[in-house]
């Protein structure tokens, strides 16, 4: 299969869809791999990394996408790129359409088979190819929230760690997941005082017996949130239902009962975000502050450590690619239920329920569209 990996262009998006290792393992398997110049650069990948692995260079972004069966991407479609989709070519990357009706729109009209990372699901109820940027995601919030409680960020000067007798800072997470798990194990190594709401029990019983008390753990009520948002200095959101909208959990008036400078990092922000207050910042200009609380909503937080992020993200995702690449999509889907609910949107029609009923749209079975 001829695969084509683009030099992403969102802003201060640094990965690359393909490591060297993950091209190699492709082209050995006789796919064509074609690589824009200068694609890897940002997550430390030179051209000829890639040529010494079995790939193509193209400098032409037209001819790239042009010839390309399979795209692989990172981050979801910039109009742009959504203009070079065609019928008849598959993309695979993150697309989180249920926050963008426009997205959503452009794949439609494009015609083509497109496939996000984040719905894909795993035996254990996982989301395998969402996990591993939620696990560095998690880890930066904690970084970018400490950061921003500083005073020349609009934050209120309190360090996370507190020091000897001065107390600790307060750390809410709200959503226990991988984002969450990781965020609250920072800001434990940190020494931050810690609290994460779920409203999973079980996933609450894997925190409490992981951490052995040394987080505390909540059930998600209204209360709860009302309890955070008065005692908190940082609050991560990292709530996620499955490719819908973020609920908005934190409104505009509940700002009012927050400490001034204290700090929101909404990492859900890529599904719309969690706090009615987030709108997605890049990273050249990562916070805003609203009523004297200072936002964080970078929609791309892995692209800050491409290259950590390209190596996790080319381990989880490569499994799925290669069979991509050998079976095309049909088969690949149909043979793996857990790869099936990838599929966002086919030929003009959306083939994910929630993001379906986001728009108001038809949604198409995707187990139809692959018998
Ligand atoms: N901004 C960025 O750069 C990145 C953003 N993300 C996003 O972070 C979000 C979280 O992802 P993961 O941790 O992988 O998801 P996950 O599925 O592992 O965890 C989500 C958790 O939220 C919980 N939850 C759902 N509704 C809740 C509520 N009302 N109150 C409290 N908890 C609730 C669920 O029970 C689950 O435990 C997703 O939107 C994901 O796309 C992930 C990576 C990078
Ligand atoms: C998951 C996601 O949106 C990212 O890694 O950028
Ligand atoms: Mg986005």
């Amino acid at each position: 299969m001829k695969i084509a990996v683009p030099k992403e262009i969102k802003n201060h998006e640094y990965r690359v869809a393909l490591t060297p290792t993950g091209a190699r393992e492709l082209a050995t398997r006789g796919h064509s791999v074609t690589v824009q110049v200068g694609a890897g650069e940002g997550a430390g990948f030179s051209d000829a990394d890639f040529e010494a692995a079995g790939a193509r260079l193209e400098a032409n972004v037209d001819t790239l996408w042009g010839e390309a069966e399979l795209i692989l991407k990172v981050k979801e479609p910039q109009p742009e790129e959504v203009a070079r989709l065609n019928r008849g070519q598959t993309l695979f990357t993150y697309l989180h359409l249920a926050a963008e009706e426009k997205l959503t729109r452009g794949l439609m009209e494009s015609g083509a088979t497109c496939i996000a990372y984040e719905t894909v699901t795993d035996r254990q109820g996982g989301l395998p190819l969402l996990a591993p940027m939620s696990t560095v995601a998690g880890r930066m919030a904690v970084q970018a929230g400490a950061h921003s409680l500083e005073k020349a960020q609009g934050g209120s000067g309190v360090l996370l760690p507190g020091v000897p007798g001065v107390a600790p800072g307060k750390v809410a997470v709200i959503g226990g997941g991988v984002v969450g798990e990781n965020a609250a194990r920072m800001a434990l190594g940190l020494g931050a005082e810690v609290t994460v709401l779920d409203k999973s029990i079980s996933r609450l019983e894997v925190l409490d017996d992981r951490y052995q008390g040394r987080m505390k753990t909540v059930f998600s009520t209204a209360d709860a949130i009302d309890e955070a948002v008065r005692e908190s200095d940082l609050i991560v959101g990292a709530v996620l239902i499955p490719g819908a909208a973020a609920p908005k959990l934190i409104t505009r008036a509940m700002l009012a009962d927050m400490k001034p400078g204290s700090v929101l990092v909404d990492v859900a922000i890529d599904q719309g975000g969690c706090f009615e207050t987030s709108k997605p910042t890049t990273h050249a200009e990562p916070t805003y502050v609203v009523d004297g609380i200072v936002h964080y909503c970078v929609a791309n937080m892995p692209g800050a450590v491409a290259r950590t992020s390209t190596q996790a993200l080319t381990n989880a995702t490569l499994p799925f690619v290669i069979a991509l690449a050998d079976k095309g999509w049909k088969r690949a889907l149909a043979d793996d239920s857990h790869f099936l609910p990838g599929l966002n949107v086919h030929d003009g029609q959306v083939t994910y329920r929630a993001v379906a009923e986001a728009f108001g749209l038809e949604s198409v079975d995707p187990a139809s569209l692959v018998r």
